[in-house]
């Protein structure tokens, strides 16, 4: 047995004398020979207060004694002004001044192993970043307010609907407040109960034009202020107690309308707001997080004021002293070409423009931008606020004070997507061969005996190492062809597109995109086939090792990062001879973990398990195998494979099972995550989804193996043939749009 290593089992002892330096302070003389080792002690202020010359180690206990003396001093110094404390600190060095611990040897492999204390400088910051964001422990029950900051066409809205699926997929009671449709319902009212609407233009027409963003239009900044205000009440009523209106009344629209500030003592008016349709919880054991969306322009430090103290108002009159974190997100964009391109996708789907020509639409978004840009108050850089800001297309972040969950969750997400184009794969691992022998053997019959020897045969075999059938391997080499078929349509697509190769430095890549010499661009690595599949490093388009290695077999270059699960079967199904993409294999994406009841099936479970098994009928998304999963613990380990792929500048394959592909599917599909247990995930075919410009996915199914006419045998699903057990939909069409 190898000696144990005395530095992880005891503390380090010192020995019995230590000669020591002082450390200088900055401008001072150097007292003698022994300097040498003064810049590494200078670095922290706290032993520069307390060195002494040639000083004798202590004991332990004295060195104890030394630091609370040591706290003391901090103490008494934390009140005092920075230099004031500098100086004070300075002026304690002198000889006989009580000696600080001696230098460990390992201090640049361990650090200190002297325990982490407590000092006040410490607590106060801590506090302050506990106030901030709750980080795990204690936010159960708080609401978090994401305001949206930034001129008109920078990309708000379209973060605030990829934050709302995101939040909704992850569990979350999430909604967006977009202010721009209270002002178009204002307006309106405005219309039904004016005079204006005998005139040639509306009132309702006038306030979808640049005009009405002047400041100097006084009516039109009480309309704006009113829809700011209405949308504000909506935001924390329904964070308080998760109701939202459906319609605005005329009676509210009266009273929002009344309003001549946005000062909050006026939301006292719009007490009589009608609360009507309830959001339902999914469970009654789950506690949510409640996330609004405030889509505004939010740009004046006034305006973001306001904000903060309705939420502050509002945490102090919620039960329980619920607290309302904010955290502003501003998209900031300054690239002219990419703001161009914003434009036309503005004027194209905003209802503002509807019935104007292209040429006036995009004269006018510019007018109202200019007007925006008069009074445009950036968020400042130091503030104590929580804040994010984005930088054209996320191509530089800064972030200040987020911590806990939204570390965690939030700016991972942000910093993961783009805006680009490419398709993203979704299927079920290969048919193995003793599926294939079974339904061969048994064929299929609709009685209820065969099911359930079928479905206790799945059970037997859903762990097992297996290999791939004749079926499973034909549609392994049918899903390469697929893959390079759309890798080369994709390249095509982005060779013809792209004039300017080297400019193309957006999305979330680091090393952008490599330009080569014929203008295309080139990813292709190594061939590898699966002998060396165990070393092989995962490729994505993010991987700069990707970029320099040329193809070595003349095979087709596109960048593709393929996912597999760690099941022998996903691992066989994504594994090409004639393999050019590197395939990173994922224990995030094994089946649903059914821990002390794997091997088991449903009718057993049933008949042994009757409790916990009207548990799973009455909340089939949160009920937990023993010591296994639940539908919803999927999420935890899946967040970070949506990331990864919402990440991805290239192709992305995922080669997974049906429970995983469901919760996937439900993302994309932006249907309810509670409901994905529904969501039928057929053998041999795989889920394409494509980019929408406005941050959905258009859906498209692609079999690539018939089923020959037989039955497909289910192997992935916890509901296999189960009587009375939900049946998965039968999706009629083959193509879905799901933004
Ligand atoms: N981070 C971003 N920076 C700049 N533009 C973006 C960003 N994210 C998305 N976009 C693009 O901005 C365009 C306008 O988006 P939209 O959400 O309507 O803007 P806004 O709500 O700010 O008026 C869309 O084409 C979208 O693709
Ligand atoms: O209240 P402010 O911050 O001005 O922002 C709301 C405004 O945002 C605007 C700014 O152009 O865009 P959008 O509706 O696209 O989000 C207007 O519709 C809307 O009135």
């Amino acid at each position: 047995m190898a000696p144990l290593d005395p530095d992880i089992v005891s503390m380090p002892s010192p020995p019995a004398v230590i000669k020591r330096p002082l450390p200088m302070m900055e401008g001072e003389t150097p007292p003698g020979p022994a300097t040498a080792a003064v810049s590494t002690l200078r670095t922290s202020s706290s032993s520069v207060s307390f060195l002494t010359f040639d000083e004798d180690v202590d004991t332990r206990q004295d060195r104890h004694q030394q630091r609370r003396q040591q706290q003391q001093q901090q103490q008494q110094q934390v009140s005092l002004p920075l230099t004031e404390s500098l100086l004070e600190r300075t002026n304690s060095i002198t000889p006989g001044a009580p000696s600080i611990p001696p230098p460990s040897h390992h201090y640049y492999d361990k650090g200190s192993v002297e325990l982490a204390i407590e000092t006040p400088v410490m607590m106060q910051r801590l506090e302050k970043r506990r106030r901030l964001t709750g980080s795990g422990a204690n936010d159960g029950g708080d609401c978090l307010l994401i305001v949206l900051v930034g001129l008109p066409a920078r990309g708000k809205s379209f973060i605030a609907r990829k934050l709302l699926n995101y939040f909704s997929w992850r569990g979350n009671q999430c909604q967006i407040f977009n202010v721009g449709k209270y002002r178009r319902k204002i307006a309106q009212h405005e219309v039904k109960s004016s005079e204006a609407a005998a005139k040639e233009e509306t009132v309702s027409q006038n306030s979808c034009k640049a005009d009405f963003f002047d400041d100097s239009n006084q009516e039109a900044a009480r309309m704006r202020k009113a829809a700011a205000g209405l949308a504000m009440k909506e935001t924390l009523n329904w964070l308080e107690c998760g109701n939202v209106t459906g319609t605005v009344s005329s009676a509210t629209m009266q009273t929002a309308l009344s309003f001549s500030s946005l000062a909050s003592n006026n939301t006292d008016a719009m007490e009589d707001m009608d609360v009507t349709s309830g959001l339902e919880s999914h469970s009654t054991r789950r506690q949510y997080h409640r996330i609004a969306i405030f889509d505004a322009t939010n740009t004046t430090k006034e305006r973001r004021q306001w904000i903060l103290q309705e939420c502050a108002k509002k945490s102090e009159s919620l039960q329980y002293s619920k607290r309302i974190g904010v955290l502003f997100l501003e998209s900031i964009c300054d690239d002219p070409e990419l703001l161009a391109e914003n434009f036309k996708v503005k004027i194209g789907s905003c209802p503002d423009f509807k019935g104007f020509s292209q040429q006036e639409a995009l004269a006018d978004l510019n007018q109202r931008i200019q007007k925006y840009e008069e009074r445009y108050e950036p968020l400042e850089d130091h503030s104590h606020e929580s804040f994010i800001k984005i930088f054209n297309l996320s191509s530089r972040l800064m972030v200040n004070h987020i911590y806990g969950r939204l570390a965690k969750v939030v700016l991972p997400a942000i910093m993961a997507w783009n805006t680009g184009s490419r398709p993203i794969f979704l299927c079920r691992a290969g048919e193995t061969k003793a599926m294939e022998e079974y339904t061969k053997q048994h064929g299929r019959q609709d009685d209820n005996n065969s099911n359930k020897d079928m479905a206790k045969f799945l059970a037997a075999t859903r762990r097992k190492s297996d290999r791939l059938g004749e079926r499973g391997r034909k549609f392994r080499d049918a899903l390469y062809e697929f893959i390079e078929k759309e890798g080369l349509e994709f390249m095509n697509r982005r060779n013809d597109t792209v004039i300017h190769p080297t400019k193309m430095d957006t999305g979330t890549s680091i090393s952008g995109l490599h330009e080569t010499r014929d203008h295309t661009f080139d990813y292709t690595v190594k061939s590898r086939n699966s002998d060396n599949r165990a070393n092989a490093k995962p490729l994505s388009i993010d991987d700069s090792s990707s970029s320099s290695s040329g193809s070595s077999n003349n095979a087709p270059s596109f960048p593709c990062l393929v996912l597999s699960s760690t099941m022998p079967r996903a691992i066989e199904t994504a594994t090409w001879k004639q393999n050019t993409l590197l395939v990173k294999d994922v224990s995030n994406l094994n089946p649903l973990d059914m821990g002390d009841f794997t091997g088991m099936d449903l009718y057993t479970i049933q008949k042994e398990y009757p409790e916990w098994y009207d548990q799973l009928q009455r909340e089939p998304f949160y009920t937990r195998f023993p010591g296994g999963e639940s539908y919803s613990d999927l999420i935890d380990r899946l967040y970070t494979i949506i990331i990864d792929i919402e990440q991805q500048l290239g192709l992305a394959t995922v080669v997974s099972h049906v429970s995983v592909l469901q919760v996937l599917i439900s993302y994309f599909r932006s249907t309810p995550i509670q409901q994905c247990m529904d969501i039928e995930v057929p053998l041999h075919t795989v889920f394409k989804f494509t980019p929408l410009r406005g941050g959905g996915w258009l859906e498209s199914q692609h079999v690539l193996l018939p089923n020959d006419g037989r039955d497909e045998v289910d192997s992935g699903t916890i509901w296999d043939n189960v009587d009375g057990a939900k049946q998965p939909m039968r999706q009629e069409s083959s193509v879905f749009l799901s933004s």
